[in-house]
């Protein structure tokens, strides 16, 4: 017998392919209700009120799998878990359209000053003229992060007759045509918008992204939203351009903390909010918790769960004969992710000598997991990167050749498109480790881990030297240095490493250097 614990009033109505299966017991209740000897329990469903640390997870010694019914694992300890074997599933799609029609609620109320007027009427007054609001019909709405919640917004933007300019580094304009969007650059939806929503996940990149600096290249009279996570937009920037006039208004349903404490956000008339909402609907949680109280049914009937965020369980010795090139193919995706920061369309994984004899399909999910790591709002794994790359409209291509370029076995990982494309090529040597051996055509040879600098720049004397000065004027100590070209005088590259990763402004200086063409950052 299965028993499975539902805590965190998840909608029972969803736990339907649980209730009607055999061989499961159900028990719904809090982790401390006492409702059942935690020792038993196999699965937990939770949303975000339990917190799933490592002290819990002590008190539950047969928990094999975690169903998250939402999108965010914060209040999980994946960490742990992973460690322990514990499988953790989400429900990544479950509240895509809620959340995408509580933004446009936001921003409807938000033109039309709708709460404001509404605590006025109902306090008694009726101030007609202090309410003059704008139609949304005619305006250019900027939506930064067009997956799935952002792309959803965008068909309802378009039947309002709004235009939709989006910025997502990672959408090709292949896709953008699909959905009827103008693909724009960052400071072209900054500067050319009437109200920017964002959707993107919360990373390094996107903490922040919408700061002092970036603010002040909007229109004055935008209007801002964020209904994704809070700290995308920079709080007391905001309030400093709501301040002064600059920002119009803006609509939050998240925060940097959550509930914000008298925050000075929330002082301004112009700013209107709401606690963490955007998938608080019926259809919402009946979705979620249908999603994962499927993927425990299927879980315990010994089949692959489509939505884990963790990895699966693997036995040991198939794991220690793979792990390094299963290493060296994480970073390789990443190096290409970095390397080629552009949308997609199609991304081939070629293997030959001893790598090809290895199970190339996990080889391929552990480059896609690391294609992915930066990019999407979910964490991929070999479990569930196919399913990802496919949902993103990328095709996903294996090979295997014969060539293997003078080495005992290589990975050569293509990624192509809108008209480019980017190749690496890394090898694993026994006993000396992962090398990457050619980038974008460079013959190189460098260790792929640390804090590295990917440089393009012309073959020209001097260049290594200005580079190597600029560095040494700022202290920065330069642990290791590769360098490759194709012909004398052309195009070259340099792969630098550091003991730290670089600051912005250290790569800015450096990308003003004559005969620089472009620098990328890799951490690896
Ligand atoms: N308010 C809520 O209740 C609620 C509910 C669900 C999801 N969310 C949040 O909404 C956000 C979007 O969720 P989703 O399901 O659409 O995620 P998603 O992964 O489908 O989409 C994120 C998009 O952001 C893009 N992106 C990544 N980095 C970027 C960058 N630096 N600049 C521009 N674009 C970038 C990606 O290419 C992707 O298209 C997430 O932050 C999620 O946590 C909030
Ligand atoms: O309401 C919830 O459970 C959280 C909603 C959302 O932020 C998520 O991560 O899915």
């Amino acid at each position: 017998m299965f028993h499975v614990l539902a805590a965190d009033s998840i909608k029972e109505e969803g736990l339907q392919p649980l209730l009607e299966q055999n061989g499961v017991q159900v028990h719904i209740g809090s982790v401390d209700s006492g409702i059942i000897d935690l020792q038993k329990i196999d699965a937990l469903l939770v949303r975000s009120a339990t917190k799933v640390t490592q002290e819990l997870l002590d008190l539950m010694p047969s928990l094999k799998i975690i169903g998250r019914a939402g999108v965010g694992v914060d209040n999980i300890d994946i960490a742990e878990a992973t460690k322990r074997g514990i499988i953790v599933v989400n429900a990544p799609d479950g509240n895509t359209i809620s959340t995408a029609e509580h933004t446009f609620a936001m921003m409807s109320a938000l033109m039309r000053n709708i709460p404001q007027a509404h605590s006025t009427v109902k306090n008694g007054e009726w101030k007609r003229n202090k309410f003059i609001g704008n139609e949304l019909y005619g305006k250019i709405l900027g939506i930064i992060g067009l997956g799935r919640i952002g792309s959803e917004l965008a068909k309802r933007a378009k039947a309002f007759g709004m235009s939709v300019k989006v910025y997502d580094p990672f959408l090709t304009k292949e896709r953008a045509a699909v959905l009827g969007v103008q693909l724009s650059s960052f400071d072209e939806v900054l500067a050319e918008t009437d109200i920017i929503s964002v959707h993107t996940p919360l990373t390094k990149e996107t903490k922040g992204l919408l700061n002092e600096k970036t603010l002040s290249q909007t229109k004055k009279g935008v209007y801002l939203l964020n209904c994704a996570r809070g700290g995308i937009i920079d709080e007391m920037a905001l309030a400093h351009f709501i301040e002064n006039g600059h920002v119009a208004g803006a609509a939050l349903d998240v925060f940097e903390v959550e509930p914000p404490e008298n925050h000075p956000l929330l002082k301004f008339d112009s700013v209107i909010a709401t606690p963490h909402l955007g998938a608080s609907t019926k259809e919402a949680q009946l979705n979620v918790a249908t999603q994962v109280a499927s993927e425990i049914r299927t879980f315990f009937e010994n089949n692959p769960v489509a939505n884990s965020i963790n990895l699966p369980a693997m036995s040991k010795e198939i794991y220690e004969k793979i792990q390094p090139y299963h290493q060296l193919a994480k970073e390789m995706g990443k190096i290409v992710s970095e390397c080629h920061n552009k949308g997609i369309s199609e991304l081939t994984a070629t293997y030959s000598g001893t790598a090809a004899e290895l199970e190339t399909t996990f080889l391929t999910k552990a480059l896609l997991a690391g294609f992915f790591e930066n990019r999407i709002d979910m964490k991929v794994n070999e479990v569930n990167a196919i399913h990802i790359a496919k949902e993103r409209g990328i095709m996903v291509g294996e090979k295997v050749t014969g060539n293997s370029y003078g080495y005992a076995n290589t990975i050569t990982v293509t990624a192509s498109g809108d008209g480019e494309s980017f190749t690496v090529r890394g090898t694993y040597i026994d006993h000396y480790g992962p090398r990457i051996v050619n980038l974008d055509g460079f013959n190189i040879d460098f260790h792929p881990s640390g804090n590295l600098l990917y440089i393009q720049h012309m073959d020209r004397p001097g260049v290594i030297g200005h580079v190597g000065k600029v560095l040494g004027d700022h202290d920065v100590n330069i642990a290791t240095m590769q360098v490759g070209r194709k012909e004398a005088g052309g195009e070259a590259i340099m792969v630098l490493s550091f003991d730290k990763p670089l600051s912005i402004e250290m790569i800015s200086k450096l990308e003003s250097l004559q005969d620089i063409v472009t620098i990328n950052s890799i951490v690896l």
